[in-house]
């Protein structure tokens, strides 16, 4: 474990100065780099995970979706492993945002075990975030249809990890939500 601390502060920072421009969409604009953050730290204090691969990736999981990284910057500074997992949970951002949507659910099913954790922990993180507050320019119908497709994904990504998966059906629950 010692010699996996700083190789996780190491992409802490990498994720950190990628993020560093980018804001939520919620009304208090939070630093981006909470979201990575907190995804890490849901798997680790909730989901009991300690594979230092799996927390590296979550970390990472945004930086090439919404930043300039590309995954072979990924692969040369955090290896092959880690670059595949955050290749498995980013959406192609030049389909049209049904088809990405639509994209995630029918992936979820194909994932690796590493990648499925860190979409559960992603979706878990989100669905929160909503609770607490509607991003900017978002109806409340539109959150509301955010958890309804997320529930759609998440069904797909059972027998993962039953902690995070108890608390994404009690979100669901709350919302009236089938999954
Ligand atoms: N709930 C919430 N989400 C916010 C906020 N700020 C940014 N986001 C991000 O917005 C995405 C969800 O919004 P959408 O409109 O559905 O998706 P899009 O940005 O990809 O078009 C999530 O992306 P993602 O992490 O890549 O996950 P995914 O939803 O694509 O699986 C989430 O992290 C916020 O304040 N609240
Ligand atoms: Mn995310």
């Amino acid at each position: 474990m010692s010699s996996e601390l700083p190789l996780l502060l190491e992409t802490i920072n990498f994720a950190a100065e990628k993020h560093r421009n980018q804001r939520r969409k919620d009304p208090d604009a939070t630093p981006y780099i909470n979201h990575p953050i907190g995804v890490a730290r849901i798997l680790s204090h909730e989901g009991g995970v300690t594979d230092i691969e799996v927390l590296q990736a979550a970390v990472l999981h945004d930086t090439v979706e919404d930043t300039d990284t590309t995954f072979e910057e990924l692969e040369a500074m955090f290896g092959n492993k880690v670059a595949k997992i955050v290749q498995e949970v980013t959406d192609d951002k030049t389909l049209p945002k049904q088809e990405r949507k639509l994209q995630q659910v029918e992936h979820a099913l194909h994932c690796s075990h590493q990648a499925k954790l860190v979409k559960l922990a992603d979706k878990l993180y989100n669905l929160r975030d909503l609770n607490r507050c509607t991003p900017e320019g978002w109806t409340a119908v539109r959150a509301q249809e955010y958890f309804v497709w997320a529930a759609q994904v998440v069904k797909r990504l059972r027998g993962t990890n039953t902690a995070l998966e108890e608390k994404l059906l009690q979100l669901f629950k709350e919302r009236d939500v089938d999954m």
